[in-house]
């Protein structure tokens, strides 16, 4: 059975479409969706996150097709999402914030307190576990994020920009977390960093405008970039991977031109 199965996914806002036509069957591992800001990343995630179920198309999670509001819920609680700019309840301890993560996720409470402590335990966060969220750091807060998205042990956990605003030390700690959560589920995280696909993804997504325009190993992207030359491009430094993903866009800008 596969983990996510979409097929001909679209989503937009009144009138306005903006993911077209989303396929892809996903298993367990790192999936990385990089693109520019305005792309529809986060719009798709909340798709498949049943934040707002696809406007059309269809979506099957863990052997699940989402059709009305019964298979919505019942695939919600096989998937665990971090929005973006999550909106912190300050007042609540870490421990307290996962007891509610888990009652909105509908855990029966005889396995809250258990579900609760591994995920604390997973994240590193035994030594926060009473302190107040508004306390915390952005690093222990963006693992905090992560740990509400999985305290239900869901098949798939979906993260929309985990790294923004971490430093060097907690982005590569981040990183191994969601290296070790992919060992036994899918991981969909979204980003603009090229790096944390290099370094975390099993598969990247490129996706522009809507679409997804690439499809492949980290090293398939790596690969474009040393057949673009691999070199400096404006003077500017960069890896083989971030030139690949450059001659991506460059390519879908120049199509739609
Ligand atoms: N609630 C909304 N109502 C109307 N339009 C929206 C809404 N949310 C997003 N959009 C529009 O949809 C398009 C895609 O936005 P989205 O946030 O999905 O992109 P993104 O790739 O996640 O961008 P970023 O990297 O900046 O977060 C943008 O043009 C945005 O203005």
């Amino acid at each position: 059975m596969t983990t996510l199965d979409a097929q001909a996914l679209c989503q937009g806002y009144g009138r306005r479409r903006v993911v077209h036509e989303f396929s892809a069957r996903l298993d367990r591992g790192v999936v990385g969706l990089l693109g520019p800001n305005g792309a529809g990343k986060t719009t798709l995630l909340e798709t498949l996150a049943l934040v707002r179920p696809p406007e059309t198309g269809r979506l099957e999670i863990v052997g699940t097709e989402v059709r009305d509001l019964r298979t919505v819920r019942r695939a919600r609680q096989r998937v665990g999402f971090q929005p973006q700019n999550f909106p912190y309840p300050g007042g609540l301890t870490v421990e307290e914030f996962l007891h509610y993560a888990a009652w909105l996720r509908e855990l029966p409470k005889r396995r809250t307190g258990a579900a609760v402590a591994a995920a604390i335990t997973q994240l590193e966060l035994t030594e926060h576990t009473r302190s107040r969220l508004r306390t915390l750091s952005g690093g222990t807060l963006q693992r905090v994020g992560v740990a509400q998205a999985l305290v239900h042990d869901p098949a798939v956990v979906i993260l929309d920009e985990p790294t923004v605003g971490l430093d060097p030390a907690q982005r590569v700690k981040l990183r191994a977390v969601l290296r070790g959560l992919a060992a036994s589920r899918l991981v969909i995280v979204s980003t603009h960093i090229v790096d944390d696909v290099v370094h975390t993804c099993d598969q990247v997504l490129v996706f522009l405008a809507g679409k997804v325009h690439f499809a492949g190993t980290p090293q398939d992207l790596n690969d474009i970039g040393l057949a673009a030359g691999g070199a400096p491009t404006d003077g500017h430094a960069m890896s083989a991977a971030e030139q690949g993903y450059l001659r991506l866009v460059e390519k879908t800008q120049g199509a739609r031109a």
